[in-house]
């Protein structure tokens, strides 16, 4: 099996590494798991690739900042926040001189990870019966959808119907057999699921969950 090959396992061991004994975010983590993320997503083709561009692109922001001079700070979500705020490096209420901000960047992110756990929600006690591009679609229609302009839900929802079956679907996870998916995604989801809160907490916390 090459590196680049997706595993599911992979998401729950980077998302279970990115948090620390003190419930912080470590950033290096959060974006390998969206890393895998999006080598799930291309695997499943190019129509896809739109989405896939604009997560590696946010990837991509985040990853300078932890690469860059002021990378220490970047190390978790919180500092990350907190260094931002008090350096004045957020534009709060509309784009300015720091329209891509890691806060306002990793927002971006945030609110697709919603989408996930509300996905992977559904894909966990789906049916034989049931349909990905359904649960792909509710889950947005809850979650990014309301972020999102006219134009973008129009192409994801042309995107959806691209989508494998739930069969290839559960293949393309690559961790077993229905049960192990099932189980593997029951192991995942709270994890997923307490990165989000985390964050929105803190997000909510500092008004941030608006950004421009
Ligand atoms: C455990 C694995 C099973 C499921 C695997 C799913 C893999 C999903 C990988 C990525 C999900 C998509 C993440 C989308 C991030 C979108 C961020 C965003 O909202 N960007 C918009 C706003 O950015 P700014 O302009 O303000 O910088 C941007 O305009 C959007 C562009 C593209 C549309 C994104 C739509 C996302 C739809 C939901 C994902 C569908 C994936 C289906 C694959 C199963």
């Amino acid at each position: 099996m090459s590196a680049d090959t997706f595993r599911l396992q992979k998401v729950l061991e980077t998302f279970r590494s990115s948090l620390n004994e003190n419930k912080e975010v470590y950033v290096k983590y959060y974006i390998a798991g969206w890393q895998e993320l999006v080598t799930f997503m291309n695997s499943l083709g190019n129509v896809f690739s739109f989405i896939s561009k604009d997560v590696v692109s946010k990837i991509q922001i985040l990853e300078n900042f932890l690469s860059g001079e002021s990378g220490s700070h970047y190390v978790t979500i919180q500092s990350m926040v907190k260094y931002e705020l008090e350096n004045d490096l957020v534009d709060l209420t509309k784009r300015g001189s720091h329209p891509e901000s890691g806060c306002r960047t990793l927002l971006r992110l945030h609110r697709a990870l919603h989408w996930l756990e509300l996905f992977l929600e559904r894909l966990r006690t789906s049916t034989e019966d049931s349909k990905t591009s359904v649960m792909c679609s509710e889950a947005y229609n809850e979650s990014l959808a309301q972020h999102h302009p006219w134009l973008i839900r129009k192409a994801v929802g042309v995107a959806f119907c691209a989508l494998p079956g739930r069969d290839t679907f559960f293949e393309v996870l690559n961790a077993g057999d229905h049960a192990q998916v099932v189980a593997l995604l029951g192991e995942s989801l709270p994890l997923i699921a307490e990165v989000y809160q985390i964050t929105e907490d803190l997000y909510a916390k500092n008004n941030l969950l608006e950004l421009p």
